[in-house]
């Protein structure tokens, strides 16, 4: 969406709770379905798993296990249909300024469109051509950082959407990352994760990638310092004060536009840091949809561009699906109404991520900035209190590690959780017996968590009918993890919009950002303004 043609307004379709079917399911719920026992629904319901087995591009589900009767099923879809959710979904691809509060598209499907893809409209043309323009340069310099032998590590510095979206797929597509490059992700504000990662590396063979949508992000912008001054003091050159960058003698200031490139939507900023190398990208990319923006350079380098064009178009595949396919088939919007109907009918406060996957070890935390960033929200977008919870807690762990560690609670704790498996059909390294037995281990968890153990002594007895989704990838490959990433993107959107929320904005991290500056301005003075509430802070003087 080009600045100067104005996004058009979303359309103002109805919350969950205010359509029919809102009313028929809570009655559905209440007369029968809170008593749906899923273990005798698979038995004696011949053709539950095929009527429940859907397929989207590079992911395959298994719905069966889901405490849900052909009832609630259609009346999902109802609701559904009754808040436009269509209207919605042809919004998000239209552009239009979903994001109300900040008056903005949300427009990342754009990022992945393939090059024959046609313009909806002229404003959408032009932002097309800038994408393009701004995709081929940061995967040209992606290809050239690939061959320059002098560079061994590249650092990314950003944190949430800046950090999580890159780092979770540079770890899923290890198989495809070229030998001689190592890749590091920097995030946290603790000089340790700065300081432990550039340990042992070579200034003069290590690139910065200064990735912040505003370049303003106070984690990012000190660790950015940081590393400018290990860079000077490598080079035997006094440390740059905060903000120096433009005013460092020459040859500083040569070394520091070497050695630092930044992916933002805030160019101003970077060149005052010192970057003369910027790759742009448009504000209508929201920062945890971001990775398939210039904000996934370290990906790029990693995997290279015609492997990042295949990440690009499992994203692709998964739009058209989320897009095109009818409500009953369309994978996004049957997890999202999993979501209304565990939230908002069972009152399941959380769901559990579990990939059998050590290179999605990292997911977990990438969704719960998707997830909980995007929906954890209290009012609509009418700015109404909410009076339904919205996204649930997403938390998790790779698999089989989660076995030992939590699955104890969700097999026999009070509270009931919903588990997402993720397995892949394919073997990366390791032996077929490793794979087989740990496809083994998933499928196990699944069917235990369905059937339970009533006999034998008490403390071994597992209730059951406890809910599970299988989520089966061919392999680990780009187009597989690009589809998934972009079927959580859609499935939290179409959730959000279900709730009436807006999932684009962030308001309540600002709260703490401005509160810590409060208290970094308290301790400056000496503690002086220390309220007595924040007794710790004198603790920590
Ligand atoms: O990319 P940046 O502007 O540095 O923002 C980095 C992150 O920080 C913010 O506080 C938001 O919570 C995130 O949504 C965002 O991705």
């Amino acid at each position: 969406m080009s600045s100067s043609a104005p996004p058009p307004p979303p359309p103002n379709t109805p919350r969950c709770d205010a359509v029919p079917a809102w009313q028929a399911l809570q009655r559905h719920f209440a007369q029968q379905a809170r008593h749906f026992d899923v273990r005798q629904a698979l038995q004696q319901e011949p053709g539950r798993f095929a009527r429940m087995a859907l397929q989207a591009p590079g992911v395959q589900a298994d719905l069966s296990r889901n405490l849900l009767d052909a009832q609630a099923q259609a009346l999902l879809v109802a609701l559904a249909q009754q808040c436009r959710l269509d209207e919605s979904i042809e919004a998000l691809f239209g552009g239009a300024a979903l994001n109300t509060t900040e008056q903005r598209a949300a427009w990342h499907v754009l990022l992945r469109c393939p090059a024959d893809c046609p313009a909806e409209h002229p404003a959408m043309a032009q932002a097309l051509a800038q994408m393009r323009a701004s995709q081929q340069a940061f995967l040209d310099f992606a290809q050239q950082v690939r061959a320059d032998e002098r560079i061994t590590d590249i650092v990314n510095i950003g944190i949430g959407g800046s950090d999580l979206g890159p780092a979770v797929v540079v770890q899923a597509l290890q198989a495809y990352q070229m030998p001689g490059k190592r890749i590091h992700f920097v995030s946290n504000m603790d000089g340790d994760d700065l300081g432990w990662t550039l340990r042992g590396l070579d200034p003069a063979r290590t690139l910065f990638l200064l990735a912040s949508k505003s370049f303003g992000t106070a984690e990012t912008i000190v660790n950015a310092q940081a590393a400018r001054d290990w860079l000077l003091a490598g080079h035997g050159c006094a440390p740059a004060s905060a903000g120096q960058g433009s005013s460092l003698p020459e040859a500083q200031r040569q070394l520091v536009a070497r050695h630092f490139v930044a992916m933002t939507s805030n160019a101003q900023a970077a060149a005052a840091f010192g970057v003369q190398t910027v790759f742009p990208f448009a504000d209508w990319v929201g920062g945890r949809f971001s990775l398939w923006s210039s904000i996934g350079l370290s990906v790029a380098m990693a995997i290279g561009a015609a492997h990042f064009h295949a990440l690009l178009a499992g994203a692709h595949a998964m739009d058209q699906h989320f897009r095109h396919t009818p409500f009953e088939a369309n994978l996004p919007v049957q997890l999202a109404l999993l979501d209304i109907w565990y939230g908002n009918f069972h009152g399941f406060a959380s769901r559990c991520i579990a990939p059998y996957s050590h290179g999605l070890r990292r997911l977990p935390a990438y969704l719960q900035q998707l997830e909980m960033e995007s929906n954890g929200k209290g009012c609509d977008w009418a700015g109404q209190p909410l009076p339904l919870s919205t996204a649930p807690v997403v938390w998790g762990e790779a698999g089989t590690n989660c076995q030992h560690a939590f699955f104890q609670l969700i097999h026999q704790g009070r509270q009931i959780v919903p588990v997402e498996f993720i397995v892949l059909r394919e073997k990366g390294l390791g032996s077929l017996a490793q794979h087989r037995a740990l496809q083994a281990n998933a499928l196990a968890q699944a069917r235990a968590l369905t059937v339970g153990k009533h006999d034998g002594p008490a403390h071994s007895h597992c209730p059951g009918n406890r809910p599970s989704t299988m989520l089966v990838l061919q392999r680990l490959d780009p187009f597989s993890v690009g589809a998934l990433i972009a079927l959580y993107e859609h499935r939290t959107f179409a959730a959000g919009r279900l709730w009436g929320i807006n999932s684009f904005d962030q308001w309540g991290v600002e709260l703490g950002k401005g509160l810590a500056k409060q208290i970094l301005a308290s301790q400056d003075a000496g503690g002086s303004q220390i309220a007595d509430a924040d007794g710790v802070l004198a603790w920590l003087q």
